[in-house]
């Protein structure tokens, strides 16, 4: 990826001249932001507004194949992996911490390309950097990013909200990154037995973005703003929409039913995972990194956003003791697994 480059050790400029260099082309551009880069601490100011923070680790091996993750990508996502927790809880982002691990086999190149992903990201989202740490790790690249909002008090929104006769809804859709993952695997596997063979990424650029680069869903946040519709309760679908089901009717003390029918599916993730014998369905339930979000509201809010079609009502809240299930498209009743995503799997 940038071995052919300009190679610059990093211990050439030392850990403060690094921090300096990758961080100068950012400005504060959040009311909300009163110092960000270069003290002992930022120091931000919430207006009043209740704020949110989340944090995210991201590890070379576990989260990310370097062979096929381009680093610009990687800084990319890495931000859009936080923003979307913030969104999840009906906020607006504003800043991040950035904290990276650097194994010697970075050279000041590398960390540049991800540093313009960040940049990107940060552009796009309107988001303040406003600090972090950097270190040399022993062994591979190691990023964590905390990402910081603020939100009225009144219209955060927790897991735990939902309610009996609420409707499920989902933006978006699902599978896409994790059968784009599948593509990559392969492309790495064949390249790893004959390196003369061109990855074959060929009219598959949706779902190779849905797992390169993907857009936390703050469009929704506002979209939901302006139809004045406040989710009940919400989550981001990170690990899979089963496992995140389940964490909805855990928190809420509820069941929920969805209907495989219903579960938003891009025509290209459906035809590629038949091509790589997997359940297009099992792909939305358990593969995990979509970043959509998944909420349910008041029934009385559906004529709000019933022709909204980023937006689809997969199923319903029930009471605690129906559990969680899905109705086959043949009309089976399944009960739903937490069988999503987790490290500690691999
Ligand atoms: N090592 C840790 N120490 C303290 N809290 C943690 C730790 N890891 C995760 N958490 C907290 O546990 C909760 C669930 O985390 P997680 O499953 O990672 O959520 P998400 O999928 O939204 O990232 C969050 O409140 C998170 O802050
Ligand atoms: C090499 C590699 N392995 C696995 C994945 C898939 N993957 C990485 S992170 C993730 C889900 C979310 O990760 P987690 O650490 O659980 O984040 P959180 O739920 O805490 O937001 C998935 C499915 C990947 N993209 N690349
Ligand atoms: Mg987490």
């Amino acid at each position: 990826m940038f071995e052919n480059k300009e190679r610059t050790d990093i211990n050439e400029l030392g850990e403060f001249g690094l921090i300096k260099h990758l961080t100068t082309n950012f400005k504060i551009r959040n009311e909300f932001s009163v110092k960000g880069v270069g003290d002992d601490a930022a120091v931000l100011d919430s207006k009043g507004k209740q704020t949110l923070i989340s944090t995210d680790l991201l590890l070379e091996g576990i989260h990310f194949d370097l062979a096929y993750v381009p680093l610009m990508h990687l800084g990319y996502k890495a931000v859009q992996v936080n923003l979307s927790d913030i969104y999840a809880m009906n906020g607006k982002a504003s800043q991040i911490t950035v904290s990276l691990g650097l194994s010697s086999k970075f050279p000041l190149e590398a960390v540049e390309e991800i540093y313009k992903g960040i940049e990107l990201a940060c552009n796009k989202y309107n988001i303040d950097l406003i600090g972090g740490d950097t270190s040399a790790s022993k062994q591979g690249l190691v990023i964590s990013i905390t990402s910081i909002g603020y939100a009225d008090a009144d219209k955060v929104t927790y897991r735990n909200g939902a309610n009996e006769h609420d409707l499920l809804c989902v933006s978006g859709d699902l599978g896409g990154a994790y059968v784009g993952l599948q593509i990559l695997e392969r492309e790495k596997l064949i390249y790893l037995e004959n390196p003369q063979i061109q990855p074959d990424l060929e009219g598959k650029d949706y779902i190779i973005e849905r797992q390169l680069k993907p857009e936390a869903r703050m469009d929704i946040v506002a979209l939901l703003e302006e139809m004045d519709i406040k989710p009940t309760s919400m989550i981001d679908v990170s690990d899979g929409l089963a496992s995140e089901i389940l964490h909805l009717a855990t928190e809420s003390d509820k069941g929920i039913t969805i209907y495989e029918g219903k579960i938003p599916l891009d025509p290209m993730t459906y035809e590629t995972a038949r091509e790589f014998g997997l359940d297009p369905t099992v792909c939305a339930l358990s593969g995990g990194e979509d970043y959509e979000l998944l909420f349910t509201i008041s029934q009385d809010d559906y004529k709000k956003l019933k022709h909204d079609v980023d937006i689809t009502v997969i199923g319903h809240v029930t009471d605690k003791n129906s559990g969680c299930k899905m109705v086959s498209k043949s009309n089976n009743v399944h009960e739903l697994k937490a069988q999503g995503w987790n490290a500690f799997n691999k």
